[in-house]
């Protein structure tokens, strides 16, 4: 377990940007005990391993042995096909595990949002098989690009409906949800009298209202005031579960994402982990320039 223990550490620790110091703070352990750890000169206590692995945001086993085991399998796409008046998708791949972080990234008009509605069930691919090893009923989440609320209600009248369709019965979680998204000024506006920025904000509490093992985000960030940008990704590093996010908002994403995918040509043409993208000097960003010319 040492050397892969040990490497894994040491990548995930500087993927986090934290220091030996503020690691060993977060744990209540010394200083010296990282470093031990990271030089394979002693095994942290399984009550630490577990704490490593929620302050990285990975499973156990990826921490220790460095792969994501099968059985942490979320969802698998085997060459997806879906044509409107031309092909769209030409024969998506796509793996995504637990706790994965993944980036999905494409040009305008790539087949992003069609992807999403087949994953979801919206939309029926023409071919190609989906493996589902959650339940889609109460295990997926999804805050889509377009608004999807009720002009008519008011903000906390939205929020009691979804809260009772996911059989969300505490008061007070509700209302600590609505006041960590700055809403509580507006329960009583209607939804129609929202700002589009206030809108994007309430959608996005509405998708994370209950837990899910698959959250998926259409360019959750559009329309958001740069508070709530960075309210938001803060937010998303806490979520539970593997999170699918279409973004072109490439200020941030660089700390969040373990992953990141491009659709590109029908088809994902790039499938690479943040880390090797830091590994060679580059923002996800200029990765993406390069790839997607
Ligand atoms: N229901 C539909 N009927 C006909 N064509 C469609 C339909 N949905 C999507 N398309 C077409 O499929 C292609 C992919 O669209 P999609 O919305 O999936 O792209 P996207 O990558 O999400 O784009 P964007 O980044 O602009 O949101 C586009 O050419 C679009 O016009």
């Amino acid at each position: 377990m040492k050397n892969i223990f040990s490497h894994q550490l040491i990548t995930l620790r500087r993927q986090k940007k934290l220091s030996q110091s503020s690691l060993a703070n977060k744990l209540y352990v010394a200083r010296q005990s990282i470093s031990k750890w990271e030089n394979g000169d002693s095994d942290p206590s399984i009550e630490n391993l577990i704490n490593l692995a929620e302050i990285f945001n990975v499973d156990l086993d990826y921490l220790v042995f460095g792969t994501n085991n099968a059985d942490n399998l979320v969802l698998k796409l085997s060459q997806i096909q879906k044509s409107f008046y031309q092909p769209v998708l030409k024969g998506v791949d796509l793996e995504i595990y637990s706790r994965d972080r993944i980036a999905l990234l494409g040009s305008n008009g790539s087949g992003k949002s069609t992807l999403f509605k087949i994953i979801i069930g919206l939309m029926k691919a023409d071919s190609g098989r989906i493996e589902n090893h959650i339940n889609n009923l109460d295990s997926l989440n999804v805050m889509p690009q377009d608004n999807v609320l009720i002009d008519s209600f008011k903000l906390n009248e939205q929020v009691q409906l979804t809260a009772a369709i996911n059989k969300i019965t505490s008061k007070t979680f509700i209302q600590d949800m609505i006041k960590k998204f700055s809403l509580t000024p507006y329960i009583n506006t209607n939804v129609s009298k929202l700002s589009g920025g206030q809108k994007r904000r309430l959608s996005l509490l509405l998708s994370l209202l209950r837990p899910s093992k698959l959250l998926l985000l259409d360019e959750p960030t559009v329309g958001m005031d740069l508070e709530t940008i960075d309210f938001f990704w803060n937010y998303l590093d806490h979520v539970s579960g593997s999170v699918v996010t279409v973004t072109h908002d490439f200020n941030q994403i660089d700390k969040f994402f373990s992953r990141v995918v491009l659709l590109k040509n029908g088809i994902i043409d790039q499938n690479v982990s943040v880390d090797t993208i830091h590994s060679h000097n580059q923002t996800i960003e200029q990765w993406y320039r390069h790839f997607n010319d």
